[in-house]
């Protein structure tokens, strides 16, 4: 039997925005469970703590000084404001992961999406979550449970904001279909892993395969 063929590749820093509601988190986490060969990026936040969330795994969390200390050190690839918080994300970690083989999944907001875009160009993915419409948005709010009425409200008021930057991504979707949505992100996924660009060695192995041909008119 033939030997099986493996090219190494460039990683893909795949970035999942949306306005907050419309279903990122619920989509990263099916892609993480689905596809070992993706780990997500954490966080570092100044905002407290959820019930429910933990620390290292879903956030780091720290406190100002420290935030504005990893920043002055060029600790961030990215780091923006958020709904009065900072948000960032580690350098290290990412590093790490790709230098490892893997995929990198972001789940930042447009600004961390464009900031990263500057930093590694053609390596990111920008994939834009949209809900079907607002109100179903300001549902998936409520069934999640989380926010008071207060912070509920402030949400949609920043998210026609964060929509107003749907041009500024690869590919936007449409969550209306949990199962579907996934389905599309993963053939984006899938598609992109496959880029000519990202296949290392794909020049060497293609000039291999036409020199193993003794024959062969190159000048075709
Ligand atoms: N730029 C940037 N945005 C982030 C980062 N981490 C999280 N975010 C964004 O911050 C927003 C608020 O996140 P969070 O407080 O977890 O609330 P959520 O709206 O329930 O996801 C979301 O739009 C995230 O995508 C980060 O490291 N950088
Ligand atoms: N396609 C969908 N249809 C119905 N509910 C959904 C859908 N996608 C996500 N949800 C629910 O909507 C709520 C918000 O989703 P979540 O993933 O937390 O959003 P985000 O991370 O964008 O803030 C959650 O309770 C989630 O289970």
């Amino acid at each position: 039997m033939a030997e099986s063929v493996h090219l190494n590749r460039r990683g893909v820093l795949f970035v999942l925005s949306s306005p907050s509601g419309a279903g990122k988190t619920t989509i990263s986490r099916k892609m993480l469970a689905a596809d070992p060969d993706i780990a997500l990026s954490i966080s570092a936040t100044t905002r407290p703590m959820r019930p429910g969330e933990t620390d290292g795994v879903d956030y780091h969390f720290v406190d100002v000084d420290r935030f504005k200390t990893m920043a002055a050190d060029g600790e961030f690839l990215e780091w923006a404001h958020v709904f009065g918080h900072r948000y960032g994300t580690p350098r290290d970690r990412v590093e790490d992961l790709l230098a490892a083989g893997k995929d990198v999944l972001f789940d930042i907001d447009w600004q961390g999406a464009q900031q990263l875009y500057q930093e590694a160009g053609p390596d990111v993915v920008r994939v834009f979550i949209l809900p079907p419409t607002m109100d179903e948005l300001e549902r998936r709010l409520r069934a999640r449970g989380t926010d008071s009425d207060e912070v509920i409200a402030a949400r949609m008021a920043r998210a026609a904001n964060e929509i107003s930057h749907w041009d500024g991504y690869d590919y936007v979707l449409i969550n209306d279909d949990v199962d579907g949505c996934f389905d599309e992100v993963r053939a984006i996924l899938r598609a992109e892993r496959l880029k000519r660009r990202r296949q290392i060695g794909l020049i060497g192995f293609a000039r291999d395969l036409i020199r193993s041909v003794p024959e062969a008119d190159t000048k075709l």
